[in-house]
């Protein structure tokens, strides 16, 4: 039996995504190894996500690697090169012109040039619109909203792909302008295997190190000068000095977790001002294929006069040639209808789709895989996408810690936010951050204990201090417990169990 000890749990890492891997890696080589990683599923990787369709592994969640081939290194970029994960290039610039009606006929490539041009100069107007003063835009006259199915289409794709972000975006302009898709059989998520290699203990592909603790679903966090107490689902409490959320800007935004005391105002405004995107990839696999491959062809784009319905196609003859498969990417309301309805509904749907873009002929799929991210209590969307007029203090604000709990994850990247890139970033930052507040801290309290030890030697009374550089922190923490204050430290983690339950293995670690 492991005996619990206040001194190693430093720090509670709530979520093991890329942000949360990160954030340990980062404490772990700064010497910081007593944290504990707690993760609501069962395995590492959050929104990172492979699953098995159809003899293939395919990527649900983050499927890109956007930024590269720029004069900065996107940092993810350079881990996949290194683990020489297979990738291919994605020309998303071929959508706009391979547009199909719902006769099955393709628009000119005039026709799809202005439309999309008139989309973009719409966009501006709004974008002005918003930016004026209240009022000043109701002067002048109001630009068309688009109307037919073509322009819906562009329209679309433009709000709800190109242009869902604030230009210029620093993704594009700081480490290119590329786009890779991920097309690996282990997955996107080996990078973050990988990473976790490098700190944490595993044998054979698995991780082994106790510090990981899968299947624990954070519902409440209490929180006070002394420090942090996490509640997990199955009753176990783990208390540390410190916390780092790095649990989706969905999950904040629900009730998953209870913070006592509840969260201040600033900090309540900054998550429900956000908004969340939902972003579906739906895979479907053909007994054989009916679209056109070859170059330009791998986006196309369905013209409907409800916009965003089944709009967005890609075929993945590049990513896994000879799989007779595709994808069509939902979002937001069309994501939420389809997550509630059965996939027997929604391949009706899409059957109906196609037959009407390539004739009658279609064979019918062979599989579908439909990914849940509303319904997902652990995530509730898939990612952050701020209104076009945030400003810096919107961010400072989701970033900025409340009391022991720093806040992390890729919503609190001011410049890379819904990437997987600032998900990382975002893990590094805030370890480091909360590293420099560790520091500082401890600085404070050697020079109390300093000032306190030369009255002591004033007073002739001999006194020990613990020696440990960080179990001053836990040895604080214990000592202002008024609980338990006269309890010695390894009788702790018996307190923290108020049902009675004893599991002293999972005590704070
Ligand atoms: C469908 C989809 C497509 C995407 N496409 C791209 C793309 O092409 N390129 C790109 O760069 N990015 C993409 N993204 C975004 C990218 O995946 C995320 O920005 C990034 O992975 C977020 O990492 P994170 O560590 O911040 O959060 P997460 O990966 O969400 O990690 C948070 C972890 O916290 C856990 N958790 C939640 N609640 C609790 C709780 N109560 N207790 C304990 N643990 C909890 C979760 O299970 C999760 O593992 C996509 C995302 C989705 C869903």
């Amino acid at each position: 039996m492991d005996i619990p000890s206040l001194s190693s749990a430093s720090v509670i890492i709530i979520g093991a995504g890329i942000s949360g891997l990160g954030a340990a890696k980062v404490l772990s080589e700064k010497g910081i190894k007593d944290f504990v990683i707690l993760e609501a599923s069962d395995r590492i990787g959050g929104r990172i996500h492979k699953e098995d369709f159809c003899s293939l592994k395919v990527e649900t969640g983050a499927g890109w690697i956007q930024g590269v081939g720029g004069k900065e290194l996107n940092p993810v970029w350079e881990l996949a090169q290194k683990l020489g994960l297979r990738t291919c290039f994605s020309d998303y610039s071929n959508a706009r012109f391979n547009i199909y009606d719902q006769s099955g006929n393709v628009f000119p490539r005039s026709l799809a040039s202005e439309a999309y041009e008139r989309a973009v100069h719409l966009a501006n107007e709004r974008l002005r619109c918003e930016e004026a003063e209240v009022g000043q835009c109701a002067t002048e006259e109001a630009p068309l909203a688009p109307s037919t199915p073509m322009e819906l289409a562009i329209d679309y794709i433009l709000h709800d792909f190109e242009m869902a972000e604030v230009e210029p975006i620093a993704t594009y302009t700081e480490f290119g302008e590329r786009e890779v898709l991920v097309a690996d059989a282990r997955g996107y998520d080996h990078l973050l295997y990988k990473m976790a290699q490098s700190f944490l203990t595993t044998r054979e592909g698995h991780i082994l190190d106790p510090r990981l603790k899968l299947n624990k679903v954070v519902r409440e966090m209490e929180y006070g000068r002394q420090g942090v107490s996490v509640r997990t689902e199955d009753g176990y409490i783990y208390r540390g000095r410190y916390a780092i959320l790095t649990v989706s800007l969905g999950v904040l935004q629900s009730d998953l977790i209870t913070f006592r005391p509840p969260l201040p105002k600033w900090k309540q405004d900054a998550i429900s001002k956000c908004e969340i995107i939902i972003y579906t990839k739906i895979f479907l696999k053909f007994p054989f294929k009916f679209w056109p491959c070859g170059p330009g062809t791998e986006f196309f784009l369905f013209a409907h006069s409800k916009r965003g319905y089944y709009t967005f196609w890609q075929h993945m003859e590049n990513a896994y040639p000879g799989s007779n498969m595709l994808v069509v990417t939902v979002t937001n309301d069309e994501s939420k209808r389809i997550e509630n309805q059965n996939d027997e509904e929604t391949l009706m749907e899409i059957m109906e789709v196609l037959r009407s873009m390539f004739g009658p002929k279609v064979p019918m799929a062979e599989s579908i895989l439909v990914p849940r991210w509303w319904n997902n209590r652990f995530q509730r969307g898939s990612y952050s996408n701020y209104p076009i007029l945030s400003s810096p203090s919107d961010f400072r604000d989701i970033k900025a810690p409340v009391g022991p709990i720093f806040f992390s994850g890729e919503h609190t990247s001011e410049k890379f936010n819904g990437y997987v890139h600032g998900g990382y970033l975002s893990g590094t930052d805030t370890a480091n951050s909360l590293l420099e507040t560790m520091k500082t801290k401890s600085m404070a309290l050697d020079s109390q204990r300093a000032s306190r030890s030369s009255e002591d030697m004033a007073w002739g009374v001999a006194k020990r201090h613990v020696v440990h550089p960080w179990l001053f922190i836990t040895d604080n923490l214990a000592l202002n417990h008024s609980a338990s204050s006269c309890l010695h430290k390894w009788d702790f983690a018996q307190q923290l169990f108020p049902s009675g339950k004893l599991a002293v293995d999972e005590a704070i670690k």
